[in-house]
Formats: C-alpha cells, sequence, structure tokens
C-alpha cells in the first residue's frame, strides 16, 4: 500500500485467568492506507473491541506489533503512548464518554488543552469544529442538555480535536436509534473524506459497513478471509 498509515502485524492478544485461556485476537494481519474507511465487523464477542484498543494503544498484544502513521504503538512506552493517542489518534466509543459536569465547547476543547494549545486558538478550533458536526448553536449545552446524537456528534468533534490521522469508533451508533445512528454515520463518512482521515470503525451496523471502502470480518479473534462469504 502506497500511502499506508495503519500497518498491524500477527497481532495476538490472550486473556488468562480462572485456568481459562481466551484468544480474543488471533494473529490478525492487515493494513490501511490514508483517507480509508475500514469497517470491522464480526459478531459479538469475535474480538472488535480488543483489536480497536490494541490498535489505538489503549491495550497492549500478547504479541504482534503495531505501527500508526510510521509510530510503532505497541513498541511505545507509557509517556509515548499518551502523546500518541493525544495526537496521531482520535477516539469515538458507544458510550459517548463525555464529561457530565462540562458543556460541549469545553468537551472538545478538553484533548487541546492537555495538547496546550493557546486559549484564543482553543476557542476557535473548538468553534469549527462544532460548526462542523452541526452543533454550532449548542456550544454551551452540557451533555445531560442534549440527545444521543447530538452527544455523539460532540464526541466526534472531540475526536478530532487535534487533527490526528487515524480515527478508531467502537461501535459509535450502537446506542442510538436507526435514524440518527444514519446521520452519525454519514457525518463520519464526510468527515473522513474531507479530511483525509482514516478510519477503523467497530460496527454491527449495516449501514456503516455499506458506507465503508473495506469491511474486515472477524470470527472468534481471527480475520476472516475477504473472499469467504461474512457469518457475522
Ligand atoms: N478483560 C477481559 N478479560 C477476559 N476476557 C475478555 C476481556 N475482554 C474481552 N474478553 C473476551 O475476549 C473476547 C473478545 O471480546 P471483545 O469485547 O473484543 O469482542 P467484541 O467483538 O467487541 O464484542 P461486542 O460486539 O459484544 O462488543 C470475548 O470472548 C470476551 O469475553
Amino acid at each position: 500500500m502506497s500511502d499506508e498509515l495503519v500497518r498491524v502485524e500477527g497481532l495476538h492478544r490472550e486473556y488468562r485467568g480462572a485456568g481459562q485461556v481466551v484468544h480474543a485476537v488471533r494473529d490478525v494481519s492487515f493494513r490501511a492506507g490514508r483517507g480509508e474507511l475500514v469497517a470491522v465487523r464480526g459478531r459479538s464477542g469475535a474480538g472488535k473491541t480488543t483489536l480497536l484498543n490494541l490498535v489505538g494503544g489503549l491495550d497492549r498484544p500478547t504479541s504482534g506489533r503495531v505501527w500508526v502513521a510510521g509510530r510503532e504503538v505497541t513498541g511505545a512506552g507509557e509517556r509515548d503512548l499518551l502523546a500518541l493517542r493525544r495526537d496521531t489518534i482520535g477516539f469515538v466509543f458507544q458510550s459517548f464518554g463525555l464529561i457530565p459536569i462540562l458543556s460541549a465547547a469545553e468537551n472538545v476543547g478538553v484533548p487541546m488543552r492537555l495538547a496546550k494549545v493557546p486559549a484564543a486558538e482553543r476557542e476557535q478550533r473548538v468553534a469549527v469544529l462544532l460548526e462542523l458536526v452541526g452543533l454550532g448553536g449548542q456550544a454551551a449545552q452540557r451533555p445531560y442538555e442534549m440527545s444521543g446524537g447530538q452527544q455523539q456528534r460532540v464526541a466526534i468533534a472531540r475526536a478530532l480535536a487535534n487533527d490526528p490521522p487515524l480515527l478508531v469508533a467502537d461501535e459509535p451508533t450502537g446506542q442510538l436509534d436507526s435514524e440518527t445512528g444514519r446521520s452519525v454515520m454519514d457525518l463520519l463518512r464526510a468527515l473522513v473524506r474531507a479530511r483525509g482521515m482514516t478510519a477503523l470503525v467497530a460496527t454491527h451496523d449495516p449501514t456503516l459497513v455499506e458506507l465503508a471502502d473495506r469491511v474486515l470480518v472477524l470470527r472468534d479473534g481471527r480475520l476472516v478471509p475477504e473472499r469467504e462469504p461474512a457469518a457475522a
């Protein structure tokens, strides 16, 4: 792949406990190019969340390696990993993960504060991002004053705060009704295209699978070869 952003090689993650070993991700290898929207699908328990957490540096593999934007995630120490997660990877979760006492604008500004972006620039960038996700008029509202779809839009704006080349989204429409989910998916599709970002999105949602450039299917922790019919 000429313009590769994500490279995953031989990734394996086991969980051990109570005499049992669960192989959540087994020998997974793939690459994703810049600007690609890659959907990750598979039944519940297939390993989607585990894979996304490994790629995003939220978890460490038992073996195997991950590179994002030329930097090795799996070899990074805690400090480098923090910087990588702050600057290179934006996260969106099913449960939104907004800070309840902060307004929409303040939530979007959190990653910029962590990156020490000066206040004036922060305010301006937050306003642009809220406008981009269609919430220009809701900057002062707190999460409990917004619908689920609006909260997820705030979370998407927050994920874009430091303009990361990679967006990792775990079931971003899992808590939304199908119409709201569709509009969030359309937004993600449009943002990825407009900003040339790469997105790795775990989903059960057939709509997103339709919008994806490529679909990875996991079954019992393994990638199903693309020629095989998907059974997820
Ligand atoms: N912290 C953990 N300790 C032990 N086992 C775990 C842990 N996290 C996940 N697992 C197991 O690893 C496997 C993969 O789980 P994972 O959450 O990655 O699947 P998933 O495809 O994201 O499922 P879902 O669609 O339900 O979110 C499952 O068998 C799960 O029970």
